[in-house]
Formats: C-alpha cells, structure tokens, sequence
C-alpha cells in the first residue's frame, strides 16, 4: 500500500470537518487540504472521490450507519464512519480490509482506543450484516431523497415543478463526475488547432457537439497544460459558455458584466468582440477582482476593466442606457452544479432561495436602466430553481414594461432544447451532461 494512504484518509476527514464547520466549498476546502499536504499524483485523485464521493453520498451513508450505532458520536466519528462506508460501498478497488485499518488508526490517533473499537465494531457488522435495504421505504420522494442523497425539501420541491421523472434523472445525474470541458481563446488558435496541441500533450480530447468553441477532454486536467498556461483555453462549462452567445455580441459593442468574478464569460465576452470595443466587469467582492485581471492577462485580453462595485448601485458608476449589451450572471443557490459542490444540497434552505431572488430582482432592475434602446440584457444562473428563474424572469418583466422577451440566440447544438423563439431555456445536467443553468434574454424596447 502506497505509504501516504493514510494520510489521504486523514486529509479527507479534515476537510469533511472543515466543510461541517466552516460551511465552505468543498471545491475550495480540498484544493488547499491538497496544497497543505503536498498531495499529489493518484493520492489527489482518491482524495477527490473520498471527499466528494462521501458528500454526495451522505444521506445513504448515514441511512446505512443508521442501525448499526446506538448512541450519536461526535461529529469527526460520524465522518470517518462515513468516508470509511462511503469506500466499502463505492469503491471496489480499496479492498474492506485496509478501510477497517486506516479508520482503527485514525480513531485510535484523532480519539482513543474506545474510539478506534467502536469504529472498527460497526465497520465490521455491517460487513457482515450487509447494508439495509432501501425496499423498506415507502414513499417515493422518500426513497428518491435517500438514494440519490437530495434533502426531502428539493426532491419535493423539484418533483412539484418538474415530475418525478426529470427530478429522478437529475438526481441521478448530480452523482457522477462531470467531464472537463475547455473553451479555445479564438482570438489566438481555432479549435483544430488547440485539439492538436492538448493531444501533443497527452491528453484525450474530443470537440463539443453542442458548442462551437468548446473541447472535452476526457482524460487528465488542462488546467496544468501549457496550453491552458499560454492563454489558448479557458476552463468553462458548456452550459456556461452559451451564455455569452446569448447575447448576440458583433465588434465593438460596449457591454457591462455585472456579476463578473472570477471572469469566465467576461473573457468569453471579450473574445467574441474580437478584442475591439469593452466589458466593464463587475463583481461585489474586491479580492475577486484580481482573479478577473489575472484570467485576463493570461489570455491576452485587452478590452476588459474590472472594478469592484455592487451592482444594485451601478447607475452612480455608468451612464444611463450606455451599454448594448449587460449581462447579469446572477448570484444563485447554485443547484445545477451540485456535482461540483454537492455540499451546497445540505446547506442550502427555501430561506435563502427567497433572499437571492430579492438580489437577483435588485440587479436586474439597476443594470436594466444601464442598457441601450434596442440593446440586451440577459439573465442567467447556475440553479435549476424555478423562482430563481422563471420566478425572477416574470417579476422582472412585469416591473419593466420597456423591456420585451427576446427569441434566445444560441449555438445550434442547443436549438433541440430549446422551443423555437423562446426566451427562457432551463438547462439540465441530464441535457448533455453540462451543468445546470438557465439562460433569458429580453430587449430594451426601441420607444
Ligand atoms: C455566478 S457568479 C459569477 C460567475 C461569472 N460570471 C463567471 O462566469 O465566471 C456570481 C458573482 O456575483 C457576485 N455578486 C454577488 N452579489 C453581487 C452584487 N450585488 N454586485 C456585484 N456582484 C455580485 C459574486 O461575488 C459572484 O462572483
């Protein structure tokens, strides 16, 4: 056994804790454990699927653990039962033996031998047990919500607005690993081009059916190519990159970014300007303005100006009706990309879906004043929540009379999804296997 397993088991319960503690991203948690550590080569790598395989995972985990403990343990314990079941269960390569190992040795350092006992006694029970069986579950939703490990409230929530069946399906879909995608810079290579370069660096490529500037790669990171160094690509989502078509950009228009960091779509932006005219970008929190500047340098952007500023005051920064285009890339519950961060499930409540709508409605209404006669604003979101989106699309339309729904412009990978003319598309994770987002586009009224 490689000599730094346990010291992946270990890290992987640090960032559980961290998670529980802190509330923070398991995203960002795991990348700084990885750091601290000095983890690296395929010990990342089990790292990753432990702390995210737990997480996605917890609520089968602990419906499993459930009638093998008698007594609530601390919440470490808790975790390490978790992570320890989670590679019993998932992972057929880790053999139960070394899991029973590593976790008596973890309990026995982090706690006592009374600990490193109690661990290894329910491990090893439920090995010979074997798991409970979901059949005892009556309800549907109920069964749905332990299965796939969504909370009751949104498997509720989902089913009332979607049915059963795509709620099912995006459940199930929100447990597997999404595949890397990369958007090519136009403005240095086409996307042939950049194809050969990640192949002449070892990685498995393949061009995106459904977006025009987009590679998949199926094997290894591109964030450590140096084509991804030498500004060729940047790391994006599909789903995320059909924004920036939606607002139908030509060569020099003026267009403000209004919910910017860290500047994924500004520089998709920037690219279909063909390095003329401007993006004005905006974000709330200065420390993400430098992430903006830096994906900016990288690519060799130069109609790009960053500024940190709250968008709910834009109109005291800019002109009114100065800009063809605003976009409005709206901070969301982010329930559309719970394979990315699926500890936003458990920590997010109905209470805060109506506190982002309220921020969502303040945005739209500011930067709407913002945007020229006949230009565009366009609305997006990484949520599949349908206050957060039709919610918030309607009020907005309502409220404005000057502004009309505008027909989506979208690359025609997208056009089977969405009707013909409309300006709203929900997208699912189901869809293509892109994230979850929804993209409107609505027009300033010309009188
Ligand atoms: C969905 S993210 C934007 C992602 C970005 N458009 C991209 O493609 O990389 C939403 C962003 O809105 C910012 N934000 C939240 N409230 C804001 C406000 N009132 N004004 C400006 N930015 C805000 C957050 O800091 C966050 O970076």
């Amino acid at each position: 056994m490689n000599k730094n397993t346990k010291n992946v088991r270990e890290a992987a319960l640090d960032v559980l804790e961290a998670i529980d503690k802190h509330q923070s991203y398991s995203n960002l948690l795991l990348n700084q454990v990885i750091k601290k550590h000095k983890i690296t080569g395929p010990d990342t790598g089990l790292l990753t699927e432990i702390v995210y395989g737990t997480i996605q995972r917890k609520l089968a985990l602990d419906y499993y653990l459930r009638p093998f403990i008698k007594k609530q343990p601390d919440n470490w314990v808790l975790n390490l039962l978790r992570l320890s079941l989670y590679q019993m269960v998932y992972l057929d390569r880790v053999p139960d033996r070394a899991v029973f190992y590593e976790a008596v040795e973890i309990g026995k350092k982090r706690g006592h031998k009374g600990i490193a006992s109690l661990v290894n006694g329910v491990l090893r029970s439920i090995q010979r047990q074997g798991i409970p069986s979901l059949d005892d579950i009556d309800s549907p939703l109920e069964r749905l919500s332990i299965e796939t490990s969504h909370p009751l409230w949104l498997i509720q929530k989902w089913e009332a607005q979607y049915g059963l069946e795509t709620t099912r399906a995006m459940c199930e879909e929100n447990l597997l690993a999404p595949v890397q995608t990369v958007r090519i810079n136009k403005m240095k290579a086409t996307r042939e081009e950049v194809l050969q370069m990640l192949e002449a660096e070892g990685f498995a490529v393949q061009p995106s059916p459904i977006i025009p500037v987009a590679i998949r790669i199926l094997k290894g990171n591109a964030v450590h190519s140096d084509t991804y160094r030498n500004g060729y690509i940047s790391i994006q989502d599909e789903s995320s990159m059909a924004v920036a078509f939606a607002l139908d950009i030509s060569e020099n228009m003026k267009v403000l970014d209004a919910c910017a960091a860290p500047g994924g779509k500004t520089g998709h932006i920037a690219e279909l300007l063909g390095g003329t005219g401007l993006v004005n970008a905006l974000d709330l929190h200065p420390h993400k303005i430098k992430l903006i500047k830096e994906n900016a340098d990288r690519l060799g952007l130069n109609n790009i100006e960053a500024e940190a500023l709250d968008s709910r005051d834009a109109s005291d920064a800019f002109s009114l009706e100065s800009f063809d285009r605003v976009l409005v890339d709206a901070p969301c519950s982010g329930l559309g990309v719970l394979r990315r961060k699926p500890d936003i499930k458990y920590s997010k409540s109905q209470n805060d879906i109506e506190a982002l709508q309220n921020i969502q409605i303040k945005i739209l209404s500011e930067t709407a004043g913002l945007v020229k006669k006949g230009g565009l604003l366009v609305y997006s979101t990484c949520t599949v929540d349908r206050e957060e989106n039709d919610g918030t699309v309607n009020q907005f339309l309502e409220q404005h009379p000057d502004f009309e729904p505008h027909p989506l412009n979208l690359p025609l990978g997208l056009s089977e999804l969405v009707e013909s003319g409309s300006h709203t598309l929900q997208i699912f994770p189901q869809d293509f296997g892109g994230d979850g987002f929804f993209i409107s586009s609505f027009k300033k009224k010309e009188s």
